[in-house]
């Protein structure tokens, strides 16, 4: 079932990228109190990557059990090891190696020079299978309960790798595809299927800048999901979008009142 999106505005993309981190904080302290572990999956992207900027130089980090943190990623550029386009090496850059994470938590998307070489759908499959086999039967299907899973959203109203109208937001069995021919470069991609994002507690989608105001205007004002992608992101108990002034200035007045000069 859908969860109905819930919109928090700040003022701009640093102040969202600041509050963004502090939420994310008390969500993974909040989760590790209550079952021990949490799970966060992480979205590339610049908005995504400032929110991991924010967050290391944010006074709370420490709160934080980095030992006791799976994380995961919402979709991988097919490229090889370390090369600077993939998300996990600018994850990794901006957070990731100023923290004390267990390396075995860390579940990077296979690289183009791994053990499934260049084919994308043989790399999409086995992260799938590492995902299965992170599920318990407590969980609702071959996927974890993400504590939260974040999303930047592309001004094409794209949300991981899932692109308008292309075959991998069509998706309805497999939790992970390949991507081939996407718009944005590179073209081969790997990215969780919206069946895979609906398992999390919590989907956020990250939308700061000026060229994120039509696609937040769009997926928030009834598009369907194949057309406008972040339309079909949504967790199974809150869905919400963290945007700044820039990115909120198109949104119908019904979903937000721009405050009056
Ligand atoms: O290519 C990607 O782009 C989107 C959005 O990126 P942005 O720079 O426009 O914020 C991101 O969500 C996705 O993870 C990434 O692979």
């Amino acid at each position: 079932m859908s969860t109905a999106p819930q919109l928090v505005v700040h003022r701009d993309k640093e102040l969202m990228a600041q509050a963004a981190a502090a939420r994310l904080i008390t969500r993974i302290v909040d989760a590790q109190a209550s079952r021990g572990s949490a799970s966060v999956v992480l979205t590339g992207g610049r908005n995504g990557n400032g929110l991991l900027a924010a967050l290391a130089t944010a006074p709370a980090r420490d709160a934080i059990d980095w030992s006791r943190l799976d994380l995961w990623w919402g979709d991988e550029r097919f490229l090889p090891e370390g090369d600077p386009e993939r998300n996990v090496t600018q994850a990794r850059e901006a957070l990731l190696d100023s923290v004390p994470l267990d390396p075995k938590r860390v579940h990077a998307m296979p690289a183009s020079n791994g053990p499934h070489g260049t084919d994308v759908d043989a790399a999409a499959a086995a992260y799938a299978e590492e995902l299965a086999r992170a599920a318990g039967p407590e969980n609702h299907g071959p996927v974890p309960t993400f504590d939260v899973l974040m999303l930047g959203v592309g001004p094409d109203t794209h949300v991981a790798s899932l692109f308008p109208e292309l075959p991998a937001v069509r998706e309805t069995d497999r939790t992970v595809v390949g991507v081939h021919g996407a718009p944005k470069p590179p073209p081969t991609r790997v990215t969780l299927t919206l069946p895979a994002i609906r398992a999390a507690r919590e989907v956020w989608l990250l939308a700061a800048g000026e060229d994120k105001a039509q696609a937040a205007a769009i997926a928030l004002s009834g598009a369907g999901e194949i057309q406008a992608p972040a339309a079909g992101a949504y967790g199974r108990g809150r869905t919400l979008w963290l945007l700044d002034s820039a990115a909120a200035s198109q949104l119908p007045r019904s979903l937000y009142p721009p405050a009056s000069a």
